[in-house]
């Protein structure tokens, strides 16, 4: 089946915004109807509470299921309304339908479905097939009208049948054990929405867009939800037409993304996780431009400043415009069919905006990292069994050396600090201090974000923040999360200094295996989600069944997506 994935703008949150509003349903409702998991949310304890700084009013468990078909929001959500308007004739939109590679059948090929070049587009990330939005909403559709058929049934036979009256309380609505949802465990740690449809990932840009990448690796399976703007992302969560967002905060070259610093302030999700992915950009032009052609070069701010020597060596002392994001560049250069500029985007926006490849690898650095932070609605567990980041932000109050007193709670305590942000305090931007003699100084004051190696549940931890909130203003967790610890998975140039040889010779000799087929999947599927840990078990039987047979240091690097090494998995299991 051909689908199509629109981006959602600003104008469509606000349109669905007033319609949630008109109908008077609160989104704390809706999520718990459209998971079906009334019964198992967890209240954080006291101490995440307070320091989360956000009130937990979770409504008494319900535990009718007529309810449920009321309050759903998916099928109220017309697909229409998150499709983008058409621009007026002769005006270029700034998103064309892309067949985004999620679901696609080869013989559906539709103008919906076929992307700017005409050829359908592929996917890029292994096992991310997910349901379509249209999927998702008649699984709702088909939910309501069941509830709706069981609650007339129930009318019709006097509820005979069903217990609902137990010593004489009419309380209980039972439903058959079958339809019930699993108790969270443990393990969940960011619990999936159970309402049947694959988990929704909001991220900022078109598909080809790095954050794509990004969500494909946080979320395997996920339905990728492309987002105009940062902002819109952070919307979608929190109306629940995304059950998570993916963002950049960083790069290891370009550095942080200020925006999404700002905007995690302003609004009250929570970080439930986090992913490094490998940023190798390309060069990309229309089929038959040479280089000498270009007069400009186009792409992300960032991508930019991440290719700038490469750019120069490479003699392209050509403009340089920012647009919103690399692959949008890409989508743009074919929309408008422009043969004098380039666009720096992924391969895989190449593929999708049929563009080729005029050079590879162009970022100034081979190890280019962003990091992105995985978002939802409902914080995460801390846990003390693996390596946990969390992140804070705060403000700090008058008196001396407070930055000085903040970070040393945390010295103190060996706890490293993994990056240090500081941005405008909005609401106080300045701070005179009046002095008679000498005049008036003007500071600056500042919102502080730190990330530190220690989860929530780690006494340490505690006790530093109960420190950190004596020197400040305003403290919040913005979240307590595990790391990313996939190993690192080395450049194609890096790879092909030496490894080669010893890769090839392992994979001759077990790639027969059906066995180690179907481990070698799995594991690629852990490889790319660092927060699935129902593999563990699945890898602990594959590294038992196969360390006898090959030296560690044979196995450093599969040649999968995602990659990664054999000894740091078995340090896991
Ligand atoms: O434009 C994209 O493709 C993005 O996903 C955005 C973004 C960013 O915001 O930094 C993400 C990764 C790369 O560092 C370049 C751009």
């Amino acid at each position: 089946m051909g689908y199509c994935v629109q981006p959602i703008d600003s104008h469509q949150i606000a349109l669905l915004l007033r319609r949630e509003k008109k109908r008077k349903m609160s989104p704390r409702h809706s999520w718990m109807a459209n998971e079906g998991n009334l019964k198992f949310n967890w209240r954080p304890a006291a101490w995440v509470r307070t320091l989360v700084g956000i009130t937990f009013n979770l409504p008494p468990p319900k535990r009718n299921k007529i309810k449920m078909h009321t309050i759903i929001p998916s099928s109220a959500i017309s697909l229409k309304s998150l499709i983008r308007k058409r621009p007026p004739p002769g005006q270029t939109n700034r998103f064309i339908p892309v067949q985004c590679g999620y679901r696609f059948d080869s013989a559906n090929t539709n103008a919906s479905t076929v992307n700017t070049n005409g050829a359908p587009a592929s996917n890029n990330f292994a096992g991310h097939v997910g349901a379509s939005r249209a999927d998702w909403q008649s699984s709702c559709a088909i939910l309501a009208s069941k509830v709706v058929s069981q609650q007339q049934d129930t009318e019709k036979t006097g509820g005979a049948g069903e217990i609902t009256v137990v010593n004489g309380h009419k309380t209980l609505d039972l439903v058959p054990m079958d339809n019930l949802p699993k108790p969270l465990t443990i393990t969940d740690l960011s619990p999936a929405p159970m309402h049947g449809s694959t988990l929704r990932v909001a991220y900022q840009g078109v598909p080809g867009a790095y954050s794509e990448a990004a969500a494909g690796k946080a979320y395997p399976n996920c339905e990728a939800i492309p987002c105009d703007q940062f902002e819109v992302a952070f919307q979608a969560v929190e109306l629940w037409i995304a059950d998570r967002a993916v963002l950049p905060v960083e790069n290891s070259l370009g550095g942080s993304i200020h925006r999404n610093y700002d905007l995690l302030l302003r609004h009250r999700l929570h970080i439930v996780g986090e992913v490094q992915l490998p940023v190798h950009h390309c060069l990309l032009a229309l089929p038959g431009v040479h280089k000498e052609y270009l007069t400009r070069v186009i792409s992300h701010p960032q991508a930019l400043a991440q290719c700038e020597l490469t750019l120069t060596k490479l003699g392209l002392n050509v403009a340089r415009e920012a647009v919103d994001d690399t692959a949008g560049a890409a989508e743009y250069i074919t929309a408008n069919n422009l043969r004098d500029t380039a666009a720096i985007a992924s391969a895989r926006a190449a593929e999708l905006y049929g563009l080729q490849i005029l050079a590879e690898g162009i970022q100034d650095d081979s190890s280019n990292v962003t990091r992105f932070v995985m978002l939802a609605r409902e914080p995460i567990i801390p846990r003390t069994d693996r390596p946990f980041k969390t992140s804070i932000v705060f403000a700090h109050d008058k008196g001396m050396s407070v930055l000085f007193k903040v970070l040393s709670a945390f010295a103190f305590r060996n706890i490293s600090l993994t990056k240090i942000e500081s941005r405008p305090h909005r609401n106080r931007p300045i701070r005179l201090v009046d002095d008679a003699n000498v005049g008036t100084a003007k500071h600056f004051e500042y919102m502080f974000y730190v990330d530190f190696e220690a989860s929530m549940a780690d006494v340490r931890a505690q006790n530093a923040l109960a420190e950190v909130q004596e020197f400040t203003s305003f403290l919040r967790v913005l979240g307590s999360y595990p790391m990313d610890m996939t190993p690192w998975c080395p450049s194609r140039e890096e790879k092909g200094r030496g490894k080669r040889e010893s890769n090839t010779m392992l994979l001759m000799k077990f790639e027969f295996s059906p066995e180690f087929q179907k481990t070698k999947s799995l594991l690629s599927e852990l490889a790319l989600n660092p927060t699935l840990y129902l593999y563990e078990i699945k890898i602990n039987n594959f590294v038992k069944e196969f360390k006898p047979r090959v030296r560690l240091s044979d196995v450093r690097c599969f040649e999968f997506a995602g990659g990664f090494d054999l000894e740091s998995l078995s340090s896991v299991v």
